[in-house]
């Protein structure tokens, strides 16, 4: 007689487990923490203790919206990520969540985040957080992501929006401040993705998608992240210039810009995975280290 084969019974924390990797928590939570930025520059000097509460629940209800849009993504995407190495193990991909499972956990929590803003921050951040979400779950990854190479740089407008999306939470607007940080991480995108791109080409190829690396090939791609690293070093001095900033800022922004310029100027010389994976890890620090500046600056002034 044959051994019977044991079934495999998923327990609940693993497949909490898988819900929340649907979220792509440190992308959500990079996302949240340039929203905190938005807020903290806000609001003049220390903030009240009434602040403080709006902006602990913007920042949840932000990052519940951001998490629905990215599990909106796996959803659409389950197909695409299948086929690359990177994202097959998702389990959207590897259908340990089915497709309803991952629809409704979408729409709750897209609807949780939207009422607490909507209730608890106001409706402007709301809508600018609602209308964030069509962005990237309708607009980057339903319709541009397929169609063309520019993709990630006109969707890179729905992941510029944190600090906007900040702003508006503190102060009912927008103001000229916040729009200057959405667009050092609208230039940022660009580096950020290509340099990925670039040592997971093959990947995008099999997926059948027009990453720019595979419709324009290695060597144009550097030249964009080479060119696309010199305009965000300028913006990047812009909250300076605009006297958001202090000194402290400026030495840190010249410092992370001079080491991201640096990969991408390494890179388009000569190319290795090994160096395109480095500068994309260092798009991460950049942008992290910057913003953070951004906050120590804003309370050392
Ligand atoms: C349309 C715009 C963007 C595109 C296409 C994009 C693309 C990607 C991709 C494909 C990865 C996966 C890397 C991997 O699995 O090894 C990634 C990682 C990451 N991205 Fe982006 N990104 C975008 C915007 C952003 C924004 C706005 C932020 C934050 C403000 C961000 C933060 C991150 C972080 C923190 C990671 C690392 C995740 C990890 O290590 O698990 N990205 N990005
Ligand atoms: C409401 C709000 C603030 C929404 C934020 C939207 C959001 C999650 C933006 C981040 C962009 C992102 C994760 C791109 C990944 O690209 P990809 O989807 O092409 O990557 P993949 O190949 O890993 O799926």
């Amino acid at each position: 007689m044959s051994t019977p084969i044991p079934v495999q019974h998923a327990s609940t924390a693993n497949v909490l487990r898988q819900f929340y990797a649907l979220t792509k928590p440190r992308v959500v939570q990079l996302i949240v923490f340039c929203a905190l930025i938005g807020m903290v520059l806000a609001v003049p000097g220390l903030p009240s203790w009434a602040d403080v509460q709006r902006g602990v629940l913007a920042c949840i209800g932000i990052w519940l919206v951001a998490g629905a849009a990215a599990a909106f993504n796996c959803l659409v995407e389950k197909g695409i990520d299948a086929k690359m190495k990177r994202t097959a193990w998702r389990p959207t991909a590897r259908g340990q969540l089915s497709d309803m499972q991952a629809l409704v956990f979408s729409a709750l929590l897209c609807a949780a985040g939207s009422a607490l803003l909507w209730f608890t921050v106001n409706p402007l951040t709301m809508w600018l957080t609602f209308a964030t979400f069509v962005g990237y779950a309708v607009i980057y990854t339903v319709i541009l992501k397929p169609l063309t190479p520019q993709n990630i740089v006109i969707g890179g407008a729905s992941g510029a929006m944190p600090p906007v999306l900040g702003w508006a939470a503190m102060t009912g607007d927008v103001g000229p401040e916040a729009l200057i940080l959405f667009l050092i991480i609208f230039l940022w995108t660009p580096p950020h993705f290509w340099a990925l791109a670039l040592y997971r080409v093959e990947d995008y190829r099999k997926a059948g998608l027009p990453m720019l690396p595979v419709t324009h090939g290695n060597e144009f791609t550097r030249l964009q992240v080479l060119l696309y690293t010199f305009i965000l070093f300028a913006a990047c001095l812009m909250p300076f210039i605009y006297g958001m900033s202090g000194w402290l800022y400026l030495v840190v922004a010249i410092g992370v810009s001079i080491g991201f310029t640096g990969y991408a100027f390494a890179l388009w010389r000569n190319y290795s995975d090994t160096l395109a994976r480095k500068t994309f890890r260092f798009s991460l620090i950049h942008l992290s280290v910057l913003f953070a500046a951004l906050l120590v600056d804003h309370y050392l002034r």
